[in-house]
């Protein structure tokens, strides 16, 4: 129910990323059975379409025996014709086939492929901020783009000639062991060094190729890192360093991937040596039994050109091995993201309207990788239509506060009741609707301002988007070349720290939440326009409609408050209105009196009392 406490508590939102190096085989492609089975129609058509392919390309040396030690033999004109049309047939149909293994193995794994690619995608957008605080965002991109490239291309050609090859190998030694048997034995002889060698390159193959693909998520790290912060890096003359950070992950990634193909051209040469040893010996021993009558001579070719149609076959084994093996360490990485558990779910219930009363019982939290509690004890209480504002140090556990209301992390103790009801309970939907969060550094994605702008409420008018744009001081972007309909660059670089902010307090505004929560939202702005947004928004939070909290690291800012809490390492310290606070509470006189003369205003507010 919405408000037990002794609910059980998650002590992390999700679970650690499961340790690299371990082992990968078929099981790992099972778990993308759902992603697969729609197409399994396809992909089944596809590979009798390739086996159909290799089976005529088994029957023209066949046919070409029966030529030789038939029409040929017996100057049988017809039955030369007879058999060449059907090798002509044969020959046309094999292409075919192979067409039609293309085709339908390409669309059923680019959709197989983008069945996963999406659902990963919706599954990074559910999992909680802790989530995304322990993993890289260039190991998240290099296994949604890339790994995914090696299960597309493995269900769609490498598993394909897996097992068509396998099937192929079989068939030709049944078919050499009827056509001659001593010479049929020792082909079969050769095939079992070659079992060996797949076995035994498997384990370190596996261990290089987990390594390379790792390591492809790192140097993407880097680089996205790089790019990201290329101007903090230019700023502090930092090139020379980010480089060589970038370079160390680069250089272990092209020697680790020269030691997995180093590994791949032994193994190979091997693979193809042993087929060409079998064919010499075969030739060798062919010639003797023709010679004395043994076998015939179209017997012998028809031995010699199967044989050598096995040379592909056993030679690609060795790189389908490899892609099998890649696909395998590809598909753990992606289920290590669908594995992830998320506790940050869905409740049951849904409020369709709030007052806006914010209530914090007992409040813990603790990071999945912490081992103090950021918050221990909370308690507040927030007022509909009430504004407070939330000051403490650097580090105090101001931003992690309010990020538990939205729910982007879960308290691992007490309870954020929202209108009495456990937040936990309510739907993630339903209670990112009633409460909405401006942040410090204001992300905008690079679409229109119109759309960063209703983010919250697509089905926003005009009218209201030009009242939040006045209350947000955001009326610049009219002023862009094409108004709001003007796309602004990635991560909205292309305007100021201010704008952005102003743009982000309007998107906020604009979703008309129950609770407004502003992270510091102000602080990019000058002065002035600082007082014109505070002006406009105490048009909002004052008239008891929305319950606001403010992150304040100014006294300005506080004076858009009816009361203040004061957080001092992860525990509310004092809650009163500013001037109780700031007569009473040295601590909260310290916190603002780098920028405000204290003294003159207490003496201010005495003569006023
Ligand atoms: N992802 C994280 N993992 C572990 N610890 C974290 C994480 N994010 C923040 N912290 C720690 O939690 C504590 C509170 O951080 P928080 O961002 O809530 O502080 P704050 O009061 O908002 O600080 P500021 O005023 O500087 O923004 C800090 O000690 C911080 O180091």
């Amino acid at each position: 129910m919405s408000s037990d406490p002794a609910r059980p508590l998650g002590e992390q939102d999700v679970l650690a990323p499961p340790p690299r190096g371990r082992r990968h085989n078929w099981t790992s492609m099972w778990r993308f059975r759902r992603a697969i089975v729609p197409w399994c129609g396809r992909f089944a058509i596809s590979y009798l379409a390739t086996l159909g392919a290799v089976l005529a390309t088994l029957a023209i040396p066949l046919l070409t025996r029966w030529v030789i030690d038939g029409p040929v033999a017996r100057s049988d004109y017809i039955g030369l014709y007879a058999l060449g049309a059907l090798v002509l047939a044969l020959g046309i149909v094999e292409p075919l086939l192979l067409f039609l293994r293309r085709w339908l193995a390409s669309r059923a794994g680019l959709a197989t492929e983008n069945r996963i690619r999406t659902t990963l995608y919706h599954r990074l957008q559910r999992l909680p901020m802790s989530f995304h605080g322990q993993w890289e965002s260039g190991q998240l991109l290099s296994r949604i783009m890339t790994d995914l490239g090696y299960l597309r291309r493995f269900l769609g050609f490498g598993l394909n000639f897996l097992v068509v090859n396998i099937v192929q190998i079989a068939i030709v030694v049944i078919l050499l062991i009827q056509l001659y048997w001593p010479l049929g034995i020792i082909v079969a002889i050769s095939v079992v060094p070659i079992v060996w060698l797949c076995l035994h390159m498997e384990r370190q193959y596996t261990r290089l190729s987990r390594q390379v693909q790792d390591q492809t998520g790192d140097v993407a790290s880097s680089i996205e890192e790089g790019v990201h912060g290329l101007r903090v890096i230019k700023a502090f003359g930092r090139n020379a360093y980010a480089f060589d950070k970038m370079n160390r992950r680069a250089t272990l990634l092209y020697e680790t991937s020269v030691a997995r193909t180093r590994l791949s051209a032994r193994f190979w040469t091997f693979l193809e040596v042993i087929p060409t040893l079998t064919l010499i010996i075969v030739l060798g021993i062919g010639a003797y039994a023709a010679a004395t009558g043994a076998v015939t001579l179209g017997t012998l070719i028809a031995f010699v050109t199967l044989l050598l149609s096995l040379i592909w076959p056993v030679a690609a084994l060795g790189f389908l091995l490899a892609m099998a093996q890649e696909t395998f360490t590809a598909a753990d990485r992606v289920a290590e993201i669908l594995d992830t558990e998320n506790l940050i779910t869905d409740g049951p219930r849904e409020l369709t309207a709030a007052a806006g009363r914010v209530e914090l019982r007992e409040v813990a939290f603790r990071f999945p990788d912490g081992d103090v509690d950021v918050l221990d004890g909370v308690d507040l209480v927030v007022e509909p239509g009430e504004t407070l504002a939330l000051v403490g140090g650097t580090g105090s556990g101001k931003t992690t506060l309010t990020a538990l209301i939205p729910r982007l992390l879960d308290v691992t103790g007490g309870q954020v009741l929202l209108d009495g009801v456990d937040v936990r309970d309510l739907r993630l939907d339903n209670l990112r609707t009633l409460v909405a969060t401006a942040f410090e550094d204001p992300t905008l994605f690079s679409m229109s301002a119109r759309e960063n702008l209703t983010l919250g409420r697509p089905d926003a008018t005009e009218a209201e988007i030009d009242a939040a744009l006045d209350l947000a001081q955001a009326g610049f972007v009219r002023d862009l070349p094409w108004g709001l309909d003007t796309r602004i660059g990635e991560q909205g670089m292309s305007l100021s720290g201010g704008q952005r902010q102003r743009l982000a307090l309007a998107r906020a505004v604009l979703a008309r939440p129950a609770v407004l929560v502003l992270d510091d939202t102000l602080s990019a702005l000058d002065i002035h326009t600082e007082a014109l947004v505070e002006e406009a928004l105490r048009t909002v939070l004052g008239r008891g409609r929305t319950t606001g909290i403010i992150v304040a690291h100014r006294a300005s800012t506080v004076l858009l408050a009816d009361r203040v809490a004061l957080l001092q390492e992860g525990r509310i310290a004092a809650v009163g209105t500013h001037a109780e606070l700031l007569s009473g509470v040295p601590a909260y006189r310290e916190l603002l009196s780098a920028e405000f003369d204290c003294e003159a205003e207490l003496d201010e507010l005495e003569a006023a009392r």
